[in-house]
Formats: structure tokens, C-alpha cells, sequence
């Protein structure tokens, strides 16, 4: 693991103004970070600190202020074919007037992907998020964590060598959340692909990483990287209860709090009580 598949290198982003009493919004901070090749890297940090801005950067939807962006040293300036994304809002992503089936083809028929083979991979795909028969069927019939299978079968179907997935699970119950990380843990085992993942969910973090990278506050920069020591094989049982678990879940839960101090909220107003 230790080919670099994508280098982030002295990102900084600022959201220009809004109005002429605004002066921007300096969101990252020099980000510099190195995502090797089959890894699962996961970006935490306080609410607000510039995840979803890094992510959204990352797979070329945003342009940076300065620094740059290599995928296999390629500097990315705009969504590169070799990257997929699955976003939490799976309602917004996926579009209700055509089938499930239909809707995993789109980018595959976008990208000149032939027929025979888009069949196969919808197949595939969905078998392997365990959905295989609903292809006919339309994502409003299908409950939001079938919705969000969908959205991760179309990912997978894509064939990427990137997967960037931002909160992907934070609108489902925690079963099917559970189950939800499992089929991604499996999904690379299969791919091989490297993930880009965020959460706000600390322990979801260090149950699914090979690393962990913490945001500062914003500004952002990268507080700590935290290399995630417990076995290949996961389990939702064993893996939790390790000693291990509850050492990198501690650090990272400790790093995130000394970040944010009850301060960052000024004084406490009077109608509080
Ligand atoms: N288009 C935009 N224009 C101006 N400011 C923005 C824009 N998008 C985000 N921001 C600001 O950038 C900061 C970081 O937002 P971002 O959504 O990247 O953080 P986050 O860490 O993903 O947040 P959360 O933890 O709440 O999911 C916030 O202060 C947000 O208000």
C-alpha cells in the first residue's frame, strides 16, 4: 500500500463574497495529504470544518483557491472518469422517473460503456449490494436504505478506481447502517479501489479505516492522521469490542474536543438556561 493513487497538495479554499459587507469564507488552510493506492482513508473533524468543501474539491467539482489536486500525478481540474461519489442525500441522486436499473447505467452508457456489457454490470451490481430482481423497479418503491444500495451499486457498476463517499449512511437507521458499512468493506475487498470517505460518526470512522485524517477547525488544516491498528477482517461485534477500537475511538473523540472549546460559541447568551 504504498503507491500514492491521489495527492493533495496545499489545498486552500475561500467562498468569495457573498454580498458587499462579506469577505469570503477561508474554509481549508493548506491541506496536504496523501491517499495511497487500495487504502480507505476517512476525514473527520468539528461540524463545519470543511469536509464535504475538501471532498467536493477532491473529485474535481470545486476549484480550489491554491494548490492542487493529483490523481496518479495527474492534476485533476474536473471530475475525472476514474472517480465515483456517493452522497448522503440518495433521494437527490437518484432520479425518480427512471428505474433502478436504468439509473445505474447512466453514467456507463455517458462514458460509451456497450450494451451487453452495461447489462452484465447492473446485474452484477446489484447482486453484489444485495438487491438482485429490483432493477425493474423505481427508487420511490424502494425504502432509503435500498435507495442508498442503489446509489453504491451504481458506484460500484462504474468500475472506479476511486470511490468518494461523503456521509453516505448519516440518513438511515443504524441497522441498516451497520450493514450498509459492511457491504462497503466487502465492495473493496472485491474492487480494490480506494475510498475517500467522511462521517461525523466517530466509531463508523475507525470500524471501516486503514486511516483516520482530522480536520482542524477552520481554517482547516490536518490536525492529526491516525493510523487504524486492529485486523484486515472486519466484524461489527469483535472489531468494536477490541481494545484497539476504544484506544483510536478515545483519540480521536479526545483530538476532535481539545478543537472545539465551548469558547467557540462566545459567552452564553442570557435566554439560555
Ligand atoms: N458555497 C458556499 N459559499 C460560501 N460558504 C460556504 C459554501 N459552502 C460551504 N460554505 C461554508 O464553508 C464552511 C465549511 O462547510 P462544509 O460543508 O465544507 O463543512 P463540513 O465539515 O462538511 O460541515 P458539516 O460538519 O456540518 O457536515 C461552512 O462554514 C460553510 O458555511
Amino acid at each position: 500500500m504504498t503507491d500514492v493513487r491521489l495527492r493533495i497538495d496545499g489545498i486552500h479554499k475561500t467562498y468569495p463574497p457573498r454580498g458587499r459587507r462579506d469577505s469570503g469564507t477561508e474554509v481549508l488552510r493548506d491541506i496536504t495529504l496523501d491517499v495511497y493506492d487500495g487504502e480507505f482513508l476517512t476525514i473527520v473533524g468539528p461540524s463545519g470544518a470543511g469536509k464535504t468543501t475538501l471532498l467536493r474539491t477532491v473529485a474535481g467539482l470545486l476549484e480550489a483557491t491554491s494548490g492542487q489536486v493529483l490523481l496518479d500525478g495527474k492534476q485533476i481540474d474536473g471530475p475525472p472518469r476514474e472517480i465515483a461519489l456517493v452522497f448522503q442525500d440518495y433521494s437527490r441522486s437518484l432520479y425518480p422517473w427512471m428505474s433502478v436499473a436504468k439509473n445505474i447505467a447512466l453514467p456507463l452508457k455517458a462514458h460509451g460503456v456497450d450494451r451487453a456489457e452495461i447489462d452484465k454490470r447492473v446485474e452484477a451490481s446489484l447482486y453484489n449490494v444485495g438487491l438482485a430482481g429490483v432493477g425493474e423497479r423505481y427508487p420511490w418503491q424502494l425504502s432509503g436504505g435500498m435507495q442508498q444500495r442503489v446509489a453504491i451499486a451504481r458506484a460500484i457498476a462504474y468500475r472506479p478506481e476511486v470511490m468518494i463517499l461523503d456521509e453516505p449512511f448519516a440518513s438511515v437507521d443504524a441497522q441498516t447502517r451497520n450493514d450498509l458499512e459492511d457491504l462497503l468493506l466487502r465492495v473493496k475487498e472485491q474492487m480494490n479501489s480506494t475510498f475517500v470517505f467522511v462521517t461525523h460518526d466517530v466509531d463508523e470512522a475507525v470500524y471501516l479505516s486503514d486511516r483516520v485524517a482530522i480536520l482542524s477547525k477552520t481554517p482547516s488544516r490536518i490536525e492529526k492522521i491516525i493510523d487504524i491498528d486492529l485486523p484486515k477482517e472486519r466484524s461489527q461485534l469483535e472489531t468494536r469490542a477490541l481494545p484497539a477500537f476504544s484506544k483510536h475511538r478515545a483519540e480521536i473523540f479526545g483530538t476532535i474536543r481539545n478543537l472545539v472549546t465551548p469558547t467557540d460559541q462566545g459567552p452564553l447568551p442570557e435566554y439560555i438556561i
